[in-house]
């Protein structure tokens, strides 16, 4: 079976407050971009496979990575194989989305293991049972099963409906060829409470966005890494609604009304741009 995992970006994040766990409970409004991996799952006999999940990788190199068994799509086998009795399969990625990029390109990678060997094998799992296997692989892992635009609260993990709908806009990503560790950009922001929901704002139409929806990680990223800074001004200097960094980045995007002229400047990045 073949797919292409998809990635997400956040449109406002506001870091409310550190857990017990070491974790941050936050608000963010997840949408889903075309911009994907792509992965095969081929089952196995059980006399061509010497190990339950044969895995491989090519495209990008997935750093901090040199064994398949942390490979977030075989520890999403792992995860279904303790409880169901699985057949062996061969698994290939072919990495596309940028990595440490605030894509949540691993997560995708990791929800869609769980869907394609739920119906691979038909193990009936509904798409709540599959948010349960996926929570535990990455706060952003479980947002993928639905795969659709939601407001993400505490862990990024538990979901509400929003009426955001973006459909038509055009996207453009860069990533500054710079990876930037999730648990690195957490260490560096202060939790608080926002005086005004990101709900709320979010409600607003989308030309008041520029002035009112946040991503807090900015905040300690920006100082640190001015090109930032740099690529969202861009962004808006070449007509942009609404641009901002998603999740912890590096990656910033822009919406448009329609594709935008002037892409050259991003040339020497990793870009991506197409239809939300
Ligand atoms: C920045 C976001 O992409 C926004 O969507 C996510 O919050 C990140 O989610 P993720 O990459 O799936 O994160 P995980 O792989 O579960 O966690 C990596 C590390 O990030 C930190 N982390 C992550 C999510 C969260 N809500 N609070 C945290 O403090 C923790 O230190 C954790 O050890
Ligand atoms: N399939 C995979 N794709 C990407 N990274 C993976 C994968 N499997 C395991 N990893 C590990 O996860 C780490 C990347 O996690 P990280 O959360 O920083 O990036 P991400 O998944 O690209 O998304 P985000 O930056 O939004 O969190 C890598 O260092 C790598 O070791």
């Amino acid at each position: 079976m073949l797919g292409f995992p998809n990635c997400k970006i956040n449109i406002g994040l506001q870091i409310t407050q550190r857990r017990p766990d070491g974790y941050h409970n936050l608000q963010s409004c997840f949408y889903p971009v075309a911009w994907s991996d792509v992965l095969e799952i081929i089952p196995l006999s059980a006399g061509e496979a010497p190990a339950p999940v044969q895995f491989t990788a090519t495209g990008i190199p997935i750093p901090g990575n040199p064994s398949a068994s942390n490979n977030l799509c075989v520890r999403a086998y792992e995860a279904l194989r303790a409880d169901f009795d699985l057949p062996p399969v061969k698994m290939h990625l072919h990495k596309i989305v940028p990595i440490g990029a605030g894509l949540g390109g691993g997560s995708a990678d990791a929800a869609l293991t769980l869907k394609h060997l739920n119906g691979m094998f038909r193990l009936g799992l509904s798409l709540a049972q599959l948010e349960e296997y996926a929570r535990p692989l990455g706060a952003d892992c479980a947002f993928f099963i639905q795969n659709r635009p939601m407001y993400c609260v505490e862990k990024g993990d538990v979901f509400e409906s929003l009426a955001v709908d973006l459909t038509g806009y055009h996207i453009v990503l860069v990533y500054p060829n710079l990876a930037i560790s999730t648990a690195e950009a957490y260490a560096g922001v202060r939790p608080q409470q926002p005086d005004v929901p990101l709900r709320t704002r979010l409600e607003a139409p989308l030309s008041e966005w520029r002035h009112t929806v946040h991503n807090d990680f900015e905040d300690s990223l920006f100082p640190r890494y001015p090109v930032l800074g740099e690529l969202k001004a861009q962004m808006y200097e070449l007509g942009a609604v609404y641009a901002a960094m998603t999740g912890s980045g590096s990656t910033v995007y822009g919406i448009f009304g329609a594709e935008p002229n002037g892409l050259a400047v991003f040339e020497r990045y990793t870009t991506w741009q197409g239809k939300l």
